[in-house]
């Protein structure tokens, strides 16, 4: 990556500003009652929790946690893994490249509404294979196993990888419940749509960035799954777009937290009452990043769509019934390729205004 391609560049209005705004952030949730042992005789401090996560799932979309019971080495054998991983050269790296019929894989050119990011990553699923439709076309109810393509080196990345998407699955668990008891519905509502989940982690490496003011290492998006928990090391780079004025915000980092975000997918359970926020990251060009999001995404048979509890006639469904894989399937490749087009958005979905 080290020439400046062209595809890179960002639009004049879409060109980051270096003048970072800090904020007091993101809430930080503090998951400590979820490891104790008293917890069934302690509803009382679940049911706080629930509405810290309501609080922050309206206000940001965004938050933090601690004490989230993921211990720390699990975390730092996959980031050491990575950082070999991604040290080695690109020729080595592509020899595991991920392509448009199995998408698992190492990617060093990726796009994001049509402009390069300045990133190299690798995605491994959790489920191995990870069933997914055969195609997005509709019509097509073809089916197709996505394999994880592990790389050799280093030898480690393999089950460091396996054994830290165990712990990021309980975490999402823990954190659906949350979110459920925070909508008012039962805590285990929403846990039937992982069955057989097409979950996966992304090992990201954002590499140090000669036109920091003309690039991103991801440009604005929304993700399409259900949770993005979210593993960053000291650098920084990631801002969420703050609900209450549009601003973009600067997520400083902090050691051992995780960050959670909601995303489409709940947004459309929730039927709007929690939103999918726009977020990206900003490159630096003294310091290379490391960035592994975990994304919680539902069976590919899933059909999502507002849930029944929370449709009332003041408040009616917002969007129609989607399925889930054929949307991941429209999502993965359009990442690598450069389309005309941006990416499928929710608004394919939102219900067109009834004339009242
Ligand atoms: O690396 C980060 O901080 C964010 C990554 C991200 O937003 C994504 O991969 O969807
Ligand atoms: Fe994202």
């Amino acid at each position: 990556m080290g020439e400046v391609d062209e595809a890179f560049i960002q639009a004049v209005e879409h060109r980051p500003k270096l003048v970072i705004t800090e904020a007091e952030g993101i809430p930080l949730i503090n998951l400590s009652v979820f490891n104790s042992h008293d917890l069934p005789s302690n509803p009382s401090s679940i049911e706080t929790l629930a509405e810290e996560v309501r609080d922050a799932c309206k206000n940001w979309g965004f938050f933090q946690v601690i004490n989230h019971g993921v211990p720390l080495e699990k975390r730092e054998k996959l980031e050491m893994a990575s950082r070999k991983f991604f040290a080695q050269s690109t020729e080595e790296k592509l020899k595991v490249r991920g392509d448009e019929a199995n998408p698992a894989g190492y990617y060093d050119s990726l796009f994001t509404k049509n402009v390069r990011d300045w990133k190299e990553v690798l995605d491994l699923m959790v489920k191995n294979p990870t069933v997914i439709p055969a195609s997005h076309e509709a019509g097509d109810n073809g089916l197709k196993e996505v394999v994880n393509r592990w790389p050799e080196y280093p030898s480690e990345l393999r089950e460091a990888c396996e054994e830290y998407a165990e712990d990021m699955e309980k975490l999402a668990h823990k954190l659906l419940e949350l979110i459920s008891l925070s909508l008012g519905l039962k805590a285990n509502r929403l846990s039937g749509f992982f069955n057989d989940h097409t979950s996966f982690t992304k090992l990201i490496h954002y590499p140090s960035c000669p036109i920091p003011h003309l690039a991103f290492g991801i440009s604005q998006h929304k993700d399409a799954g259900a949770l993005t928990i979210l593993a960053q090391d000291n650098v920084g780079g990631l801002q969420v777009k703050r609900k209450a004025d549009g601003e973009w915000i600067h997520i400083k980092p902090t050691p051992h937290a995780y960050i959670v975000n909601v995303g489409d997918t709940i947004q459309v359970w929730s039927n709007d009452r929690y939103e999918s926020v726009e977020h990206r990251v900003m490159v630096n060009s003294e310091k290379e990043r490391f960035s592994m999001p975990f994304f919680f995404n539902p069976d590919h048979n899933v059909m999502v769509e507002p849930l029944e509890e929370l449709i009332t006639e003041q408040n009616p469904a917002k969007y129609r019934a989607y399925n889930w894989g054929r949307l991941f399937a429209t999502k993965k490749p359009s990442n690598f390729k450069k389309h005309d087009v941006d990416n499928v958005q929710l608004n394919h979905f939102k219900k067109k205004e009834e004339p009242s």
